[in-house]
């Protein structure tokens, strides 16, 4: 994992008592998700909690999802990693969406690979939510194909009503 900067002050916000427990799989938190979802061409990324802030994830990489022939579009790996960011709301129950993310290309993701990603919220500064992930190939210890590092920004809930469509009916509880 790159070793993140942290502002001076940030501190790790606690786990919520109602967060998975270690060990179990995270619910889908929207069935349309491209992340998480049955979306036909989506990541259908299965994720579960990890110890203390950490959740582990994981993709097969298919033809949907190329740039060039036999491998991985760029955008769409970042997208695997903004979902897996955004996911970790779902242990501190904080509201909070993507303001920034960071993600460092270091090996080519074939087709036909499975990409695990590990991610961990690293601090909480005010409404700022500091967090990383390290993607690695084909095993949860295989070599690193990528790095990220996301900033989330905590919001009210009525964010979603006001710019979307609101949170009604949706099959996710905890965090959208
Ligand atoms: C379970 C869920 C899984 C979901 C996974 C997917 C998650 C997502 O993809 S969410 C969708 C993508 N993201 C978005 O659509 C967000 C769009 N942006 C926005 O709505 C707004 O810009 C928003 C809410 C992030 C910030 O706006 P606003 O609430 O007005 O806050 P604002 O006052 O500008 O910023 C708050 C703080 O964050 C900082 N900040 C905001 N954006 C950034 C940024 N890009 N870079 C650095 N700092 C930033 C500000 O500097 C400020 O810091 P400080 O408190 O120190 O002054």
């Amino acid at each position: 994992m790159n070793k993140v900067e942290l502002p001076e002050g940030a501190t790790l916000p606690v786990r919520h008592p109602d967060a998975p427990a270690p060990g179990e799989e995270l619910p889908v938190h929207y069935s349309q998700c491209f992340g998480c979802g049955d979306n036909e061409s989506g990541l259908h990324m299965r994720v579960r909690a990890g110890e203390g802030l950490t959740l582990h994830g994981r993709f097969l990489v298919t033809d949907h999802h190329q740039g060039a022939p036999g491998l991985a579009h760029g955008g769409l790996l970042a997208c695997a990693f903004d979902e897996m960011l955004g996911m970790l709301g779902m242990l501190t129950h904080i509201p909070a969406v993507t303001g920034r993310l960071e993600t460092d290309f270091r090996r080519p993701v074939p087709v036909d690979s499975t990409l695990h990603i590990r991610a961990q919220v690293d601090g909480v500064l005010g409404r700022k939510i500091y967090t990383s992930a390290v993607g690695r190939l084909n095993a949860e210890d295989g070599p690193v194909a990528l790095t990220a590092q996301g900033l989330f920004i905590e919001v009210g809930l009525e964010h979603f009503s006001k710019h979307g469509r609101g949170l009604e009916g949706r099959d996710f509880e905890v965090n959208p």
